[in-house]
């Protein structure tokens, strides 16, 4: 139901994006570029004009997509490392991606992307999602683990108009995990020196708070749409590993 949806969405917005439906093939995307109107405090995403590719004959497989979902510290991060070694997928952390973006010399969106960051908010979907699907592009591949996107509604909006048409979907993978647990988690991981400016109490109390009224909703969403294969990510990583393979055999990988 879910994908119906989001192709009539897409649908309806192709034109505008100038979007050409097609596979993730590097040198077959239109390049979207991204830009902050200082007039409209707006990021517009823009697209160049790439020489036209031709699919009269050639079929291009559109790379195939998990998204990867759940708390601040459940074990998202860790779980798509085993899979990316066990599994073949590249492995995409939309934290990652925009965590490099803020450290990036020049970079136009690094005081903006700080901002979002420390205070748990999320940031505009047409930074997260350019950087996604530049970083698919530039990969090469064809199986993306995607980590911590879509974590609301303006994400999920951002993606469909950008990019459903040009991926297969696969499933979500939702790491359910109780606050508590993942507090703990976020700050070891900050204790063990991850350098990362929101594993501390202040930033993770908005951390939590963001994630059960923006995007616990996404998850219940494609659960509707029966979208979803739930994991208890409580136990240690070997065992939560155990549960995450026997999905992906299942799942045909
Ligand atoms: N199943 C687990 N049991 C105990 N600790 C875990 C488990 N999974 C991950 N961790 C630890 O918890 C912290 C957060 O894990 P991480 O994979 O970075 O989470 P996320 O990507 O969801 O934020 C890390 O320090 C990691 O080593
Ligand atoms: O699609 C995304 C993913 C992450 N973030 C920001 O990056 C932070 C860290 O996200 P990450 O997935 O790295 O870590 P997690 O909170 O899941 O441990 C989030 O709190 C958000 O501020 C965002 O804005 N959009």
């Amino acid at each position: 139901m879910w994908r119906a949806l989001a192709r009539t969405t897409l649908r309806a917005v192709a034109n505008d994006c100038g979007s050409p439906g097609v596979g993730l093939a590097p040198s077959a995307l239109t390049q979207h570029q991204l830009r902050h109107s200082k007039a409209s405090n707006r990021f517009i995403t823009t697209t160049s004009t790439a020489p036209p590719h031709n699919i009269g004959i050639m079929s291009v497989e559109k790379p195939k997509i998990v998204f990867v979902l759940g708390g601040p510290g459940a074990g998202k991060g860790t779980q798509c490392s085993r899979i990316v070694d066990r599994f073949q997928f590249t492995h995409l952390s939309a934290g990652d991606l925009l965590r490099e973006e803020r450290s990036r010399e020049g970079s136009e969106f690094g005081n903006l992307i700080e901002d979002y960051i420390r205070n748990g908010k999320i940031v505009p979907v047409e930074v997260t999602c350019s950087l996604l699907e530049n970083a698919m592009k530039a990969s090469g591949k064809s199986r993306f683990l995607i980590d911590g996107f879509p974590r609301n509604q303006d994400n999920l909006d951002g993606w469909n108009r950008q990019m459903s048409e040009k991926v297969d979907f696969q499933f979500v993978l939702f790491f359910d995990c109780g606050e508590d647990v993942c507090v703990k988690r976020c700050l070891g991981r900050g204790q063990s020196g991850s350098g990362r400016t929101d594993d501390n109490l202040d930033s993770l109390k908005k951390r939590i708070s963001t994630y059960n009224n923006d995007s616990l909703p996404i998850i219940k969403f494609f659960e509707g749409a029966g979208q979803v294969k739930r994991i208890d990510a409580s136990p240690d990583a070997e065992e939560v590993f155990g549960e995450v393979e026997k999905i992906f055999v299942a799942s045909g990988f």
